[in-house]
């Protein structure tokens, strides 16, 4: 199987340098996006693409960052390539996100709703869900925004992606020792305090087994003044393509892409 994530921005949510913490994964030719956030659409058309060689999207919480691409999304579908594509999203962000966020732009009739754009797809935290053939996902409930619900993601068993989250260096040890991670994308913010963010500096307290398979992500635009300073942990570039099989080895053998 040629499972690819290419990440189209890793910026935080105030970042210019870099676009919004959004990820395509390519799975046997068909791909998902995770998180669609205000540069989407320009980050997608960057690398080439439109939003119609996207079969699905999935969604880990609402911020800006995340979902502020879905309207351009929704409405191009609908009326420049006439189809619905699929909206993964957890059971209790679906509504919210319709009436707190889509719905003054997308409404157009009183009875629009998310389904009339969107394939609707809600997911269960905790149940293991195909997204699409080869690539399955488990929700994973996170903290981030207190009373805020959040969901990280984890793929096919072995690859943990951070929602945006607080530092939770006991969910991560669990995740590798017990349930046999091998691979963890994370959110970083570079510098202290680590409010609403796991920062760089609690990053660095985690054992090296975890370090090794870590890689940074949603970092500012001073990022490059950090190369070389995160110990065992390394950034994922903007744009660039990762084989997943290939990373899941990082740790053992060296190799990063
Ligand atoms: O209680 C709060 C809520 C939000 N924020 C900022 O707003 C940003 C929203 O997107 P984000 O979740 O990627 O990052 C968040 C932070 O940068 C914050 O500092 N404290
Ligand atoms: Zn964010
Ligand atoms: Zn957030």
């Amino acid at each position: 199987m040629d499972m690819k994530v290419q990440m189209l921005g890793t910026g935080s949510a105030f970042a210019k340098a870099f676009h919004n913490n959004n990820a395509l994964f390519t799975v046997d030719g068909r791909r998902l996006l995770v998180d669609c956030g205000i540069t989407a659409p320009k980050a997608l058309h960057e690398l080439g693409y439109s939003f119609n060689d996207l079969d699905a999207v999935l969604i880990t919480h609402i911020h800006g960052d995340h979902i502020g691409g879905l309207e351009e999304f929704a409405f191009q579908m609908k009326f420049i390539y006439g189809r619905k594509p699929t909206l993964y999203i957890a059971d209790t962000l679906a509504e919210p996100l319709w009436e707190n966020s889509l719905k003054g732009g997308l409404q157009q009739n009183p009875s629009d709703t998310l389904s009339d754009y969107f394939v609707l797809r809600p997911i269960a935290e905790g149940i293991v869900h195909e997204l699409l053939p080869g690539l399955q996902v488990e929700l994973i409930a996170t903290n981030h925004i207190p009373n805020k619900a959040n969901y990280s993601l984890l793929f096919n068993g072995f690859f943990f992606y951070s929602g945006d989250i607080v530092f939770d260096g006991e969910l991560l040890e669990s995740l590798v020792s017990k349930r046999g991670v091998q691979l963890i994308f994370h959110d970083c913010q570079l510098h202290p305090p680590g409010v609403v963010h796991a920062c760089l500096s609690q990053l660095l307290t985690l054992p090296a087994h975890i370090q090794e398979r870590l890689y940074l992500m949603h970092y500012g635009d001073d990022q490059p003044e950090f190369i070389g300073r995160t110990g065992l942990m390394r950034f994922i570039e903007q744009q660039k393509t990762y084989e997943l099989a290939r990373l899941t080895f990082a740790g053992q053998s060296g190799m990063i892409e």
